[in-house]
């Protein structure tokens, strides 16, 4: 049996998959508690999510005495060239933030590519604590990956001998095969699978047609880098393939839970997603009980004790609803995870739709809205509080900074919700 398929996660833009990105790594690390090891890439790609994880709110939730920062191939150049790839990630983040043994470059100063990969490989044997990788004890928690134009991953060119090679973990590549035309030094395909998860960021209109061929299964290095455990691709709108919609888990929703801070224009978009469907929309604050309206009329802040109830019920309509066979848009702040377990369950056609935007533009809003008075101070404890949703909850994100209409074909386009699909139109005009 091959390792399992990769499961294809679409974000807004570059600055949604540097989040979800981010996430997605925090997430990973914390699960081990032990010794971490991360493999990161160069090229443009993962610029923005190394920057963020120098940014207070990622720094202060990472192990750093615990982690390890590897790389995936370098160009050989000298450490602190331009086209330098650890020298990137150096700058971005590691330089400010990680203790410097934890840093572990591809040595370019050695003479030859070879040379320098025969180097790499001793490390890298030396921190795994033996030279035969097992898999039930991968050599890397995370192994981050662009993809090139010509599908390379790594420096690992298609056709090239070096993605054939299986009994070594690092090889030299004396030519690339596309610019920077620099020799390589690059992980090979096994060293790169044994990881519990392989990312894959994917960004920008010039990544569709090679994510196109990709998606359609040619035989390219990037579709023979896989982790033996989990490989997900994060891939942005503009190089979303249209094949792509066919991949995804087939199925309508039967509730969808519009979530996000105060302001991001839940009931908005919400009420045009209900009338676009022709579904039934909801404002999850009238399903708070009494004792918390109180609370909160006499501008008391609710605990979580006070929301599990709150909560329960929004759960227990939906499933009535569900019962019922009658879909429905819920609107509801839902901006812990701990809360989204409680809506969702575990249930795979309850998804969340989650409003993305920063907190000037959402400000500039809350600000505008009529007939509300909510303190700046409130928004701030609300991104705060923002747990915005890991790839394993399968939200759909959109950006916020969009026309209501726009935001909602996005929505649509995202669910593969086609407004002619006849079952869509249950309850339609
Ligand atoms: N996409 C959008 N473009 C412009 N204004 C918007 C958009 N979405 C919401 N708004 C406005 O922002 C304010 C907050 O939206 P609202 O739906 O009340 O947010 P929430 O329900 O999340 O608190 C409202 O005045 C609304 O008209
Ligand atoms: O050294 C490198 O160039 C990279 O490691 C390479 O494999 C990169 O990830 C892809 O070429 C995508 O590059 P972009 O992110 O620049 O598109």
């Amino acid at each position: 049996m091959g390792p399992p398929s990769p499961e294809l996660v679409r974000v807004a833009d570059k600055a949604a998959m540097a989040r979800t990105g981010a996430d997605l790594l925090l997430a990973r690390i914390a699960e081990n508690a032990g010794r971490i090891a991360i493999c990161l890439t160069g090229g443009s790609s993962p610029k923005q999510l190394y920057e963020l994880l120098a940014t207070q709110a990622y720094r202060d939730r990472i192990p750093w005495p615990r982690v390890h920062w590897f790389i995936g191939d370098e160009r050989f150049v000298p450490a602190g060239d331009a086209l330098h790839n650890m020298t990137m990630a150096r700058h971005a983040f590691l330089d400010a933030c990680a203790p410097a043994a934890n840093i572990h470059p591809i040595p370019t100063d050695t003479g030859s590519p070879e040379r320098s990969a025969n180097a790499y490989a001793r490390e890298l044997i030396t921190f795994y604590g033996a030279d035969q990788l097992d898999p039930a004890r991968p050599l890397f928690d995370v192994v981050l990956l662009g993809i090139g134009p010509d599908g390379h991953v790594a420096s690992l060119f298609p056709g090239y001998p070096a993605v054939e090679v299986r009994d070594r973990w690092v090889v030299g590549v004396d030519q690339a095969h596309v610019a920077p035309f620099v020799p390589r030094v690059s992980l090979t395909l096994p060293a790169l699978a044994s990881c519990r998860t392989m990312l894959f960021e994917v960004a920008g209109a010039d990544k569709q047609p090679i994510l196109t061929r990709v998606l359609a299964g040619e035989d390219l290095p990037a579709n023979r880098a896989r982790s033996t455990h989990e490989t997900t691709f994060l891939i942005d709108a503009a190089a979303w393939p249209e094949t792509a919609a066919d991949r995804s888990p087939p199925g309508l929703p039967h509730a969808l839970i519009v979530m996000g801070v105060s302001s991001s224009g839940k009931s908005t978009v919400g009420q045009a997603l209900g009338r676009r469907l022709g579904w039934r929309f909801e404002d999850g604050d009238s399903f708070h009980p009494p004792a918390n309206v109180a609370k909160m009329s006499a501008g008391q802040p609710l605990t979580d004790a006070d929301r599990w109830p709150w909560l329960q019920a929004i759960a227990d309509e939906i499933a009535r609803c569900r019962a019922q066979g009658e879909p429905i848009i819920i609107a509801c702040s839902a901006l812990k995870k701990a809360y989204r377990k409680i809506l969702v369950g575990d249930c795979g056609n309850v998804r969340l739709v989650y409003l993305e935007g920063d907190r000037e533009l959402i400000g500039d809003r809350m600000g505008h809205r009529k007939g509300h008075f909510m303190p700046t101070g409130l928004l701030d404890s609300q991104f705060a509080t923002l747990e915005p949703p890991g790839v394993d909850e399968h939200p759909v994100t959109v950006s916020v900074d969009a026309p209501v209409e726009t935001i909602v074909d996005d929505i649509l386009q995202q669910l593969h919700i086609g407004q002619d699909r006849p079952d869509c139109e249950r309850n339609g005009s």
